[in-house]
């Protein structure tokens, strides 16, 4: 199975802090990891080292087979990141095809991919506003909207469900398992717990440490408990 992600024992500091200690990591196509872990644990650090925009002290990180950045990769990805990127003077359907255009998607596939899309993060109602009159939770569904364009073959999403109510979190999620079954591979960062339970596989990171990485069932068993939840709460407790 090609590994569309595939980190090999990363480190990295900030100046005297370690953030990232030997992370080894790797996820195929068709499969959704969840990455967990307290606030400063070094999720988006992560992200941000596999993707080339911080560089790693030690270790190899390959995306699709290469290193980063390249070009090609870029096209071939979906990257959400933490906090929105996004032309606050723009419409949301402007910047929607500002982004499909940079992606290279034809003219032709631009309005179906944007009505895709849109439809997917609840916003076809609201394409035709400024960017900078949008809600926090809009803009996180432009974002991910944005992430979503062009068919990528893999997904990266920092916190893409953060302000989105229950009722779309469930739709964003059915679309995130469409996508898996078409052969997708997707990395999610969240503080939901109850989205790591519809992963394939968890990443528990604590202190730059990937302390557990398996499916939610076999760490449940493994912590003997019954839910995700516990299992963070345990394996942070008994780290303390
Ligand atoms: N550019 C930077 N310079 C210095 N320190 C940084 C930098 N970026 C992150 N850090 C530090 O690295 C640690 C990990 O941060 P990171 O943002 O990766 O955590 P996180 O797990 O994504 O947290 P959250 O869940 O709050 O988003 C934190 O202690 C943070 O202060």
């Amino acid at each position: 199975m090609e590994k569309l992600l595939d980190l090999q024992a990363i480190s990295k500091n900030f100046g005297q802090q370690l953030v990232l200690d030997k992370i080894n990591f790797d996820l195929i196509a068709g499969q959704i990891i969840g990455l967990i872990g307290p606030s400063g644990a070094g999720k988006s650090t992560m992200i941000k080292t596999m993707l080339g925009m911080e560089k790693a002290d030690q270790g190899e990180a390959l995306v699709l087979g290469h290193h980063m950045p390249n070009r090609y990769v870029l096209g071939e990805i979906g990257y959400m990141a933490q906090s929105d990127a996004l032309y606050e003077s723009l419409t949301g359907f402007e910047n929607l095809q500002f982004f499909a255009r940079m992606k290279g998607l034809s003219r032709a596939e631009i309005p179906e991919a944007i009505k895709h899309v849109s439809q997917v993060v609840e916003l076809t109602e609201h394409l035709n506003k400024f960017v900078s009159g949008y809600s926090g939770g809009m803009k996180r569904r432009l974002s991910l909207a944005i992430a979503l364009l062009g068919n990528p073959r893999l997904l990266i999403l920092d916190e893409p469900t953060v302000g989105i109510d229950p009722a779309l979190r469930r739709q964003v999620w059915k679309e995130l398992h469409q996508l898996k079954s078409e052969g997708v591979g997707i990395l999610i960062t969240t503080h939901v717990m109850d989205e790591a339970e519809l992963t394939d596989k968890v990443g528990l990171l604590l202190d730059g440490k990937m302390i557990a990485f398996n499916s939610p069932i076999a760490l449940k068993s493994s912590y003997g408990v019954n839910t995700v939840e516990e299992v963070f709460l345990k394996a942070e407790g008994e780290l303390e």
